[in-house]
C-alpha cells in the first residue's frame, strides 16, 4: 500500500456549477499548502480527500484505499474545518479533546488524562473544564487542532487554519505543524505559513494553475492578484 493521496480523472459538480473536471494530483509530501481565489475549489478538495463529499466521476484514493463515502478507520486521515463549530461537538474543552483516543480504543479516563496532558504540556491546563461556548472564534481553532493532534491522523486536513488566530496563535499553529509527525495539506489565504512548504498548489476555478515549491508559487500567485488588481477599472 502506497502512503499518499491521489485524485484520479475526478469530476465534482454542485447543482450547475461545475467545481472539478478530470482533475488528476498525486500528494505524497509531507506538507502541501492550497491556495487561490474564493470559490477556487479548496475546501472542496479536502472534503473529497475525507469523504465528506462524493464526486461524480473519477477516484480518490487515500494510502492505496478508496474513498468511497464510508467513515475511514481511526488514525488515516482527519480534517481541522473551517468552522470549528462544524467539527466541535461536545460542550466542553476536555470532552472534544478526548474524543479521537476514545475512537482509537483508550477507556474514558486514559482519554481524559491524555486531553489534560495536551493542554498542560502547551500552559493551557486550565482550559480543561471550559464550556466551548465560553471561548472565542480563535480559541475554538485551537481546540480543533489539538482534538486533530490528539486523534493522530496519519493525513492532516486543514482548511483556512489561521483564519481567526492572531499573531502568537498563527506563530504557534506553524511550529505545531512543523512537528506534527503527520501528512498535512493547508488551505489558506495567509501565503506566509506556506513559503517554505516544499509544495503549494494553486487552484484557480477548479484546475491547477500552478504546483511547485512554496515560495515559487505563493509569488507568482500575489504577482497575479497585484495584476488583476491594477487592471481593475477604477470605481
Ligand atoms: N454548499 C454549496 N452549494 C453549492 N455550491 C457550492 C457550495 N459550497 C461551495 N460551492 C461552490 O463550489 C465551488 C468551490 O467552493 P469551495 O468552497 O471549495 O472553494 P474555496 O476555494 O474553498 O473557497 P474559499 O476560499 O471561499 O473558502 C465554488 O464555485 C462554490 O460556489
Amino acid at each position: 500500500m502506497k502512503a499518499g493521496l491521489r485524485l484520479t480523472d475526478l469530476t465534482l459538480r454542485r447543482g450547475q456549477t461545475t467545481v472539478f473536471e478530470r482533475l488528476d494530483l498525486a500528494l505524497t509530501e509531507p506538507r502541501v499548502g492550497l491556495i487561490g481565489d474564493n470559490g477556487a475549489g479548496k475546501s472542496s478538495l479536502l472534503r473529497l480527500l475525507c469523504g465528506l463529499e462524493q464526486p461524480q466521476g473519477g477516484r480518490v484514493e487515500v494510502d492505496g484505499t478508496v474513498v468511497d463515502g464510508t467513515p475511514p478507520p481511526p488514525g488515516r486521515i482527519g480534517l481541522m474545518f473551517q468552522n470549528p463549530d462544524e467539527q466541535i461537538i461536545f460542550p466542553t474543552v476536555e470532552e472534544e479533546l478526548a474524543l479521537g483516543p476514545q475512537a482509537a480504543g483508550a477507556s474514558r479516563r486514559d482519554a481524559k488524562a491524555a486531553a489534560h496532558e495536551a493542554l498542560r504540556r502547551r500552559g493551557l491546563a486550565d482550559w480543561a473544564p471550559r464550556a466551548i461556548a465560553s471561548l472565542s472564534h480563535g480559541q475554538r481553532q485551537f481546540v480543533c487542532w489539538l482534538a486533530l493532534d490528539l486523534a493522530a491522523p496519519r493525513v492532516r486536513l486543514l482548511d483556512e487554519p489561521y483564519a481567526s488566530l492572531d499573531l502568537p496563535g498563527q506563530a504557534w499553529l506553524r511550529e505545531e505543524i512543523r512537528r506534527a509527525p503527520a501528512q498535512v495539506l493547508v488551505s489558506s489565504h495567509l501565503l506566509g505559513p506556506l513559503r517554505d512548504f516544499d509544495r503549494v498548489i494553486w487552484l484557480e476555478r477548479g484546475a491547477v494553475r500552478a504546483d511547485g515549491a512554496g515560495a515559487e508559487v505563493c509569488a507568482a500567485y500575489e504577482a497575479d492578484v497585484a495584476r488583476r488588481i491594477a487592471d481593475r477599472p477604477p470605481c
